[in-house]
């Protein structure tokens, strides 16, 4: 497939994002590519919002497994370009349209032309949350398309394009979702002392759980607690009686997630009883640490040295969160960024890879998929 194709069917993708278990239009969108091709070898299911295709090889005694996510964000595009999204306050923010746009052209070429063994590309809804890996991994439907390894790639926005990255080991962190709702005694804005105002309450927690990571955590050990979203009140002359805040917890040990998790708790113990407020806690949805296996980590490099389509980069672990480390949970294999050269990051508005990347990021999966020996 070559550059013009894959940018289309980026282009088409960026316009429709949309959150996970609703990638209705995205799914729509997919098949109809995958009708188009060559349908002798292919095996196509659905999964709820998401697809799994099997190329099926011309002598399979294996499975080899490629996962791209579908997700958009709830983020307002403001990079003005001429295929922004149509969905007003969404946004491929993340790169999703950049895994699928991958996967359908490794695919094409695998179809067009398959090898020995069975090839299976999963098109997996859900990634930003609440999580597709995990319930599509249990799924009866994922049994009989059980990959013997399984890979993936994240765009990087800060690598140059031409660039991709890894590491053995520990490639991103274990996370969970941190939401919490203060309820207590609103009322007049000239009677604060007569109310408990939860907007003062949830603002000073904000600031005060930072103090978990800084001086409960042990230093030695990585952990960030980020608080993305607050909201509290009815209007401007009203004191609050509700108020929400909502963030993640990212650690690089999974034992310390419950470490902050436990301290979290003590604290909202004694924050009530100084607040004269009740807090509830929901960890929302919890992912996995991406762990790549050394031995195909060390084979992949091999293979991005060799093919003259790439250069390779040691990565650095990072604190991204990512469901795919539920796949490697039970799979061996390993994730990888691809350089996509943006002056913007993840999770921004203006977000901007460089499409050229598409063609990069095609080679390598196509070229990984035949050349990678299974360990
Ligand atoms: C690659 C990436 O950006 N992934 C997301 C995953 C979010 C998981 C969940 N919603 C959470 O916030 O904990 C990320 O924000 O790292």
């Amino acid at each position: 497939m070559d550059l013009n194709r894959l940018s289309k069917i980026r282009q088409d993708l960026h316009q429709i994002p949309e959150l996970g278990f609703q990638e209705k239009k995205t799914q729509t969108y997919l098949l109809t590519v995958l009708k188009k091709l060559p349908q002798e070898h292919l095996k196509i299911e659905t999964w709820r919002t998401g697809i799994l295709v099997k190329v099926i090889g011309n002598n399979s005694k294996r499975v080899i497994g490629f996962r791209a996510d579908m997700d958009g964000l709830p983020i307002q595009e403001n990079t003005g370009l001429s295929y922004q999204s149509k969905h007003e306050g969404y946004m491929h923010a993340c790169g999703h349209d950049f895994h699928m746009t991958i996967a359908l052209g490794a695919l094409f070429q695998l179809a067009s032309q398959p090898i020995d063994d069975d090839v299976v590309f999963i098109f997996q809804p859900a990634e930003e949350g609440p999580g597709g890996a995990l319930p599509m991994l249990e799924s009866e439907l994922f049994a009989e398309f059980r990959p013997d390894y399984i890979f993936a790639l994240h765009i990087s926005p800060e690598l140059p394009v031409g660039i991709v990255s890894s590491r053995a080991g520990l490639l991103f962190a274990n996370t969970s979702e941190l939401f919490l709702d203060f309820k207590g005694k609103g009322g007049h804005a000239a009677y604060p002392h007569m109310t408990d105002d939860m907007v003062v309450a949830a603002s000073t927690f904000v600031s005060q759980l930072q103090q978990i990571v800084s001086r409960r955590v042990d230093p030695i050990e990585s952990a960030v607690v980020t608080i993305g979203k607050i909201t509290g009140g009815t209007v401007q002359n009203v004191i609050a009686e509700h108020a929400r805040i909502e963030g993640t917890i990212r650690t690089a040990n999974a034992s310390t997630i419950n470490k902050i998790k436990t301290e979290i708790e003590l604290f909202v113990k004694g924050f009530e009883q100084s607040h004269h407020c009740e807090i509830s806690i929901d960890y929302g949805s919890n992912y996995y640490q991406v762990y790549n296996t050394k031995a195909y980590v060390d084979q992949f490099k091999q293979i991005i040295q060799s093919s003259g389509k790439a250069k390779w980069l040691e990565a650095s672990a990072a604190m991204t969160g990512e469901d795919f480390g539920y796949f490697l949970r039970d799979i061996p294999g390993f994730m990888f960024w691809l350089g996509v050269d943006s002056a913007y990051g993840l999770h921004h508005s203006k977000l901007n890879p460089n499409e050229s990347a598409l063609e990069v990021g095609m080679h390598v999966v196509e070229q990984t998929i035949r050349e990678l020996k299974f360990v």
